[in-house]
C-alpha cells in the first residue's frame, strides 16, 4: 500500500518505518524542516532502540522517504495516516490546532480518493471534525478511520511489531477492511468498532493504567506507614489474572508525554458533558503529591536543603528514551532549587533535552553518575536506567560526601544495600529503610 504519514515525532515515525518495513511504500512528512533534514541523512531526531537501523534499511530500499512537501506526500498516496501532537492546552484540555491544520492540508492537497486514518490521541468526536474540515474543503471522496496507537517509547519498535491489539474506529466496511488488511501482518487480535469508540478506548487506557501506578504508589505509602513491602504485595497482587502484574511498579509516580496530558484531557472530556470524573482526579493528585515523596525523604535525613548540594541521577521520565516532557525530574530539581540547594544532575542520554526545560546556574551537568555524586550531601535516584543499578555501591558511598541514597525507583535489593553504610530510602520498603531519621549532623 501507498502510505503518508503526517508527522515525524514518536508515533508518526515509528509507525512509518514499521510500515514500510512490512513492504508498504511510506513517505513520512514534517513541517520541521531540519527534522527531514536530519532523516534524509540516516539520523533519528528521537532515541529510540533499533529505529535507526530499520529506518536506513528501508530507506536505501526505497520504501520510505521525508519530506516537508505534504501535498506530493498525499497526492501520491491511498492512505494518510496523521500523527501530528496533541499537547495540552493550559486549561487541560487537548489541543487540536495540529491536527485541524494537517486536516485543512490534506483536504487541500487531494486529487483522488483517500482514507485518512488518525493515530493521534484525540478527544471523543475529533474525527467526526476532521471529517468535516475535509468535506467542507475538498469535493473529492474520503473516509476517516481512527487508528489510535498504544506504542510506549523506549520499546516503540517491539510494541509496534508485538501489539496486544489493534482498535479500528470506521463508519464504513470497506475503509475498515483496507485498513484491518494494513495491520493483519501485525495480530489476528483486530477490534472494529464505531469511531466514538475507537477515540475512548485510548483514553479510557492510558488512564487506567495511570490509576494502576497511582493506585499502588498509595499502596506503597500506606506500607511505609505500617511496616509492609510494596514489591512484595504487587507480586502478591500480580499472581490474579484478574489484576495482571504489570504497571504496579511504585516510584515518584507516571510522567511523559502521554499519561500527564491523556489524563488531564478525559477530566475535561467528561466536564465537557457535565461528568465529574472524581476517580481519575484523584489519580492525577496522586502523582502530582508522589514527586514530592522525595523531598520529605530529603528533608527527614538532610533538615533544611539550603546550601545543600543534591546529585539527581536520572532526568528522562522513563528509561530508554531521551524525552523529559512532563518528567518528574523537573519539577523536583525545581522544588530543590526553590529551598536553595544545588544540583549536580546527570541522565545517560537526556541531558540536552533537559536543558531545554531547566537550566540554572546552580546546577552542574555531569558526563558521568560518579562525577555527578562528586561530593554531594545526598543522591536520589530517579529514573531507573540500567547503568544505575549496575554501580558499585562502595565506590559510590565513598564519592558522596554524605552516604545518603533516596532510591525513587526501588532500583537496589536488600542485599546489596546491606553490604554498605549508606542511609537509604525507597519507596513503600520501610523494612529496608536504614537511619532514615537521622540527621545529616549525626552522619
Ligand atoms: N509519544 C508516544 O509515545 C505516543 C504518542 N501518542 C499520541 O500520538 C500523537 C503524536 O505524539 P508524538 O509522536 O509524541 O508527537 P510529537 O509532538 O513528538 O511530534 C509531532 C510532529 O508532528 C509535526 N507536525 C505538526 N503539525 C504538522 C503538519 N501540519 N504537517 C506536518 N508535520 C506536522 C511536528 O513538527 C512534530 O515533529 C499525540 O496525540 C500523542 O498523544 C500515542 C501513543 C504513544
Ligand atoms: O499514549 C501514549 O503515549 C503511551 O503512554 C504510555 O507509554 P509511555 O508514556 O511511553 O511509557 P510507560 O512505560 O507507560 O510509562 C509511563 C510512566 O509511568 C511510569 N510507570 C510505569 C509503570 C509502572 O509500573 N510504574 C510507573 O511509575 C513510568 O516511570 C513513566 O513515567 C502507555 O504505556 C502506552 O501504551 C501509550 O501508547
Amino acid at each position: 500500500m501507498k502510505i503518508a504519514v503526517i508527522g515525524t515525532g514518536y508515533v508518526g515515525l515509528v509507525s512509518g518505518v514499521c510500515f514500510s518495513e512490512m513492504g508498504n511504500e511510506v513517505i513520512c512528512v514534517d513541517k520541521v524542516e531540519a527534522k527531514v533534514q536530519m532523516l534524509n541523512n540516516g539520523q533519528v531526531p528521537i532515541y529510540e532502540p533499533g529505529l535507526q537501523e530499520i529506518m536506513v534499511k528501508n530507506a536505501e530500499a526505497g520504501r520510505l522517504s521525508f519530506t516537508t512537501d505534504l501535498g506530493e506526500a498525499v497526492r501520491k498516496s491511498d492512505i494518510i495516516i496523521i500523527a501530528v501532537g496533541t499537547p495540552s492546552l493550559p486549561s487541560g484540555e487537548a489541543n487540536l490546532g495540529f491536527i485541524e491544520q494537517a486536516a485543512r492540508d490534506i483536504a487541500l492537497s487531494m486529487d483522488d480518493y483517500k482514507i485518512v486514518v488518525t493515530k493521534s490521541t484525540v478527544p471523543v468526536g475529533t474525527n467526526g471534525k476532521i471529517k468535516e474540515i475535509i468535506a467542507g474543503l475538498s469535493a473529492h471522496p474520503f473516509d476517516v478511520v481512527s487508528v489510535p496507537e498504544f506504542l510506549r517509547e523506549g520499546s516503540a519498535v517491539r510494541d509496534t511489531f508485538n501489539p496486544d491489539r489493534i482498535v479500528i474506529g470506521a463508519e464504513n466496511d470497506a475503509a475498515a477492511g483496507r485498513i484491518m488488511e494494513l495491520h493483519r501482518p501485525l495480530t489476528d487480535n483486530i477490534i472494529v468498532t464505531d469511531i466514538r469508540s475507537a477515540e475512548m478506548i485510548k483514553y479510557a487506557s492510558n488512564a487506567f493504567l495511570a490509576t494502576k501506578i497511582s493506585f499502588i504508589n498509595e499502596i506503597a505509602n500506606i506500607c511505609e506507614k505500617v511496616g509492609a513491602d510494596v514489591t512484595s504485595v504487587a507480586e502478591g497482587m500480580g499472581y490474579d489474572n484478574r489484576i495482571g502484574p504489570s504497571f504496579l511498579k511504585a516510584g515518584i509516580g507516571y510522567g511523559g508525554s502521554c499519561f500527564p496530558k491523556d489524563t488531564q484531557a478525559l477530566i475535561q472530556i467528561a466536564g465537557n458533558v457535565d461528568y465529574e470524573f472524581k476517580l481519575l482526579k484523584s489519580v492525577v493528585d496522586v502523582n502530582r503529591d508522589q514527586r514530592y515523596n522525595i523531598l520529605r525523604k530529603l528533608e527527614t535525613m538532610l533538615g533544611d536543603l539550603n546550601g545543600k548540594v543534591i546529585t539527581i541521577w536520572g532526568l528522562a521520565f522513563k528509561p530508554n528514551t531521551d524525552d523529559v516532557r512532563d518528567a518528574p525530574a523537573i519539577e523536583i530539581i525545581q522544588e530543590l532549587l526553590k529551598a536553595g540547594a544545588s544540583i549536580r544532575a546527570y541522565d545517560p542520554i537526556a541531558t540536552a533535552n533537559f536543558r531545554q526545560w531547566v537550566d540554572h546556574d546552580s546546577i552542574t551537568w555531569c558526563t558521568s553518575a560518579l562525577e555527578a555524586a562528586s561530593g554531594a550531601d545526598a543522591l536520589c535516584l530517579l529514573t531507573e536506567w540500567q547503568e544505575f543499578e549496575q554501580v558499585d555501591l562502595k565506590t559510590l558511598q565513598e564519592t558522596l560526601r554524605k552516604p545518603i541514597l533516596i532510591d525513587g525507583r526501588n532500583v537496589y535489593s536488600e542485599e546489596r544495600i546491606a553490604e554498605t553504610g549508606f542511609v537509604y530510602s525507597s519507596i513503600g520498603r520501610p523494612n529496608m529503610n536504614r537511619g532514615e531519621n537521622r540527621h545529616a549532623f549525626a552522619l
